[in-house]
This record gives structure tokens, C-alpha cells and sequence, in this order.
């Protein structure tokens, strides 16, 4: 289980989170929410390590965060950052390798093409990172994610995923989460940041609702997916109802003309 434990955290003198408590068990897929600016990014690095908080602490399967080394963290948790810069011309599949490299895995039981085939990105495999597409990009850096993650291993270990779809075309969105579903059954938790609400709807266990550092809503998603609660949280008028085929919910924002205001005020 990753824990966080009453999560502050200050940039310049500023709180940009605030008493956040979250559990993430492996089997589980939890998405983070929540407007621009909420502090997802801020929370997303404590979680990863990336970022150190002055109050609180995060424990991955039971050990505080501060107590792994790189090699080690690695070997439990992978990430994909909202963007990674590359500073040498790589080609894709040289990309994901590095999944591997992270954990100094020379010997895989699994072929990198495995992966890759998964993530619809073998035919790219030869081509230079920095011209692929955004939405390439970032079906390269999750292959480069999954890699480090892909071969079974008894222990707990945790996926964790910054805005990942954020340039996917709605197929290749879909087929991200979906692989997802896949990976929980392998003894692993996932967290995802997402903007697309009906993204969250289809395929999240559970939410986090985020608005100026603080948590507006914690648990299952039925029960923090209601219109009451993205409204307090977004700000926007928004309906929740139910997908023909799932039965899950499914999210309608109102357009703006329709009394935006006149909701704002008698809500
Ligand atoms: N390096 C920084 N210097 C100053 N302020 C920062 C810095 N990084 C983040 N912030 C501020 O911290 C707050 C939280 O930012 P964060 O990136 O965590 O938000 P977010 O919820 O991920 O937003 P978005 O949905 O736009 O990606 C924002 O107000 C942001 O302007």
C-alpha cells in the first residue's frame, strides 16, 4: 500500500496542500481530480519522490518514502511526469529501454516488442522521439513506464501517472485505461491525475476530488462522483448520469449559456 499521511506542502511560502490523507492498495485505481492549479502535479511528486514535504509522509508497502534509495524506489514504483525532456535525439523503442535501465534489468523475461505491440507503438519503434506526435510521445512514455513494471513480482508495486492521455486521441485514451485494468491484476496500484472526468467515470475504483490543496472528496466513485461535489469542486455546473451500457456514471457539464449563472448563485 502507498500511504500518505497529512501531506503539506509549501512553494515559496505558499500552501499548495494541505492535510492530505490518501491509501492506495495494490488491485485498486485511483484518479485525482480537480481544476487547474489544485495541486495534483505537487501531490503526484510527493507520492513519487520526486518532491520532499516539511509535514508528513508517505510510506510505499510500509517503509517511509525517505528510507529507499533510487534503485530500490524503482524497483516498486514507476512514473510518468506530465512531460520528460530528452536532451540527446533518442529513437522510441531506445525510449522505453530506459524503463529497464531504471531498474538495471539486462536480462527481461519479456520482450520489449511485447510491450510495445500492447501500446500501439512498435511501428514507431525506429523513429526519432522528438518528432513523434504529442500523442505518440506519450504512448512512447508509457510503454518506457510499463517496462519497468511489466514482469511479475511477489511484492506490491504502484504505477503512477501524470495527466498520461492528455494528448490521446479518445481511442487511444480508452485503450490506456483499459490496459490499465489489466495491470491491476498483477499484485499493482495505479494512480492516475486525469482531466477528462468521464475518463475517471468508466474506469476508476476510486477518486480524489482536489481543490486549493485540499481534499473535497475521498473514497469509492460512486459516492464522490455526484453533482454536488464536482460542482463544489470545479466550480461549474455539471450532471451526473448514468452510461446506456455500463450503468457507471456518466458526467454531462452543462454548456456555459444554459443559467450558468443563475446555478452558480443558487447553488
Ligand atoms: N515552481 C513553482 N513555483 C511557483 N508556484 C508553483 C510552482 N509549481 C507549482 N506552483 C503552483 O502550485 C499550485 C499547484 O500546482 P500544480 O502543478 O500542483 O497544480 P495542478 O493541479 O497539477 O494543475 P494543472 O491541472 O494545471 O496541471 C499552482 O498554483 C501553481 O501555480
Amino acid at each position: 500500500m502507498i500511504k500518505a499521511d497529512n501531506i503539506n506542502f509549501w512553494i515559496k511560502n505558499r500552501r499548495v496542500l494541505e492535510n492530505i490523507y490518501l491509501q492506495l492498495n495494490v488491485g485498486e485505481l485511483k484518479v485525482v481530480l480537480g481544476p487547474n492549479g489544485a495541486g495534483k502535479s505537487s501531490l503526484f511528486k510527493i507520492l513519487s519522490g520526486e518532491a520532499t514535504c516539511k509535514l508528513g509522509a508517505v510510506a510505499y508497502n510500509g517503509r517511509n518514502l525517505q528510507q529507499y534509495n533510487a534503485a530500490h524506489l524503482a524497483m516498486v514504483r514507476s512514473v510518468m511526469p506530465q512531460s520528460s525532456q530528452l536532451s540527446f535525439p533518442f529513437f522510441a523503442k531506445e525510449v522505453v529501454e530506459m524503463g529497464l535501465m531504471n531498474i538495471n534489468n539486462h536480462n527481461p523475461t519479456y520482450s520489449i516488442q511485447e510491450v510495445m505491440l500492447q501500446t500501439n507503438t512498435w511501428h514507431l519503434k525506429n523513429q526519432l522521439y522528438g518528432n513523434l506526435s504529442g500523442g505518440e510521445k506519450q504512448r512512447v512514455q508509457f510503454s518506457r513506464a510499463l517496462v519497468q513494471i511489466w514482469e511479475e513480482k511477489p511484492y506490491p508495486r504502484y504505477l503512477l501517472l501524470d495527466e498520461p492521455t492528455s494528448s490521446m486521441d479518445i481511442s487511444q485514451q480508452h485503450q490506456l485505461l483499459h490496459l490499465l485494468l489489466g495491470l491491476k491484476k498483477r499484485n499493482i496500484g495505479i494512480l492516475v491525475i486525469l482531466h477528462d472526468l468521464n475518463l475517471a467515470a468508466l474506469y476508476a475504483d476510486s477518486l480524489i476530488l482536489l481543490k486549493e490543496g485540499k481534499v473535497i472528496a475521498n473514497g469509492v466513485k460512486d459516492e464522490v462522483l455526484t453533482a454536488e461535489n464536482l460542482f463544489q469542486t470545479f466550480d461549474y455546473p455539471i450532471e451526473v448520469l448514468r452510461h446506456p451500457v455500463t450503468g457507471k456514471p456518466l458526467i454531462a457539464p452543462q454548456p456555459v449559456h444554459t443559467n450558468f449563472q443563475q446555478t452558480i448563485k443558487s447553488a
